[in-house]
């Protein structure tokens, strides 16, 4: 049996046939590789798919970023950015901002600045969320802003982030659901890192791909054999094969 039946059959196992009519998907290490070019194998299964389904990417890019990989992968679907913060439902409509713990992280980022040493990446753009380089030990930044009761830092791999309380990718997949009339349960996902947990959490099914680390493996249904844009074309070439995915004709 080829790992592909395999994994279909897994997801038998767990799901009705036609469960999930949208596909959820972080793009950072889970549609690219490891040096964040865009994943060929990814690409393909996105065009391939996103006349019969909606696949909304979700991710801790800028809005720009994340609405300028949905156009040129023509997904036609709407897109999660800023880790929830932005949700855009048309790619010429106007997007649904949640900036309310905006003037709290700039005050924690100020206390940031005064301990560690790094770099605050697309501070032009960036509109709910504070993204900065990795450069310090996080548990230490943590500790030093625990007095934000609002906020936490998020390690979503390739940057750390500052974020408000309930605002994740988790919030905003259930903005997502409600949107299309349908429930989180209806929605499959698939991510790689910290950041994509509460959306593991919201939808009816979670794949993980095995670049993941372990902590975050832990949080997700099914953890893919294949890493990187490879783990995600696994996931979605066997969900139809299982049958899982509510596809229109
Ligand atoms: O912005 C990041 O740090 C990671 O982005 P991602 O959520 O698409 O993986
Ligand atoms: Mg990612």
């Amino acid at each position: 049996m080829s790992d592909l039946d395999d994994l279909a059959l897994q997801i038998r196992s767990r799901a009705l046939p036609g469960s999930f009519s949208v596909i959820v998907s972080d793009i950072d290490g889970t549609i690219t590789e490891d040096d964040r070019s865009l994943s060929l194998s990814a690409a393909k299964v996105i065009q391939e798919f996103s006349d019969k389904i909606p696949i909304v990417l979700a991710s801790g890019n800028t809005l720009c970023f994340t609405r300028a990989i949905a156009k040129a992968l023509r997904t036609n679907a709407p897109v999660i950015a800023e880790n929830g913060g932005i949700v855009l439902e048309e790619h010429d409509g106007v997007p649904v901002i949640n900036n309310s713990y905006l003037p709290e992280m700039r005050e924690a980022l100020a206390v940031l600045q005064e301990h560690f040493d790094f770099f605050v990446f697309d501070s032009y753009d960036r509109q709910t969320d504070i993204a900065f380089s990795k450069t310090f030990d996080i548990e230490k930044a943590r500790h030093v802003i625990s007095g934000f009761s609002n906020l936490s830092i998020v390690d979503a791999k390739y940057a750390a982030h500052l974020v408000g309380k309930n605002i994740n990718k988790g919030t905003a997949l259930k903005q997502i659901a409600d949107m299309y009339g349908i429930t989180p349960e209806n929605i499959v996902v698939i991510g790689d890192s910290a950041n994509d947990i509460e959306m593991f959490h919201a939808a009816g099914m979670s794949f993980v791909v095995a670049n993941a680390p372990d902590y975050v493996k832990k949080e997700a249904d099914i953890v893919l054999d294949e890493k990187f844009g490879d783990g995600f074309a696994q996931a979605v070439l066997a969900l139809e094969k299982a049958g899982a995915l509510k596809l229109k004709l």
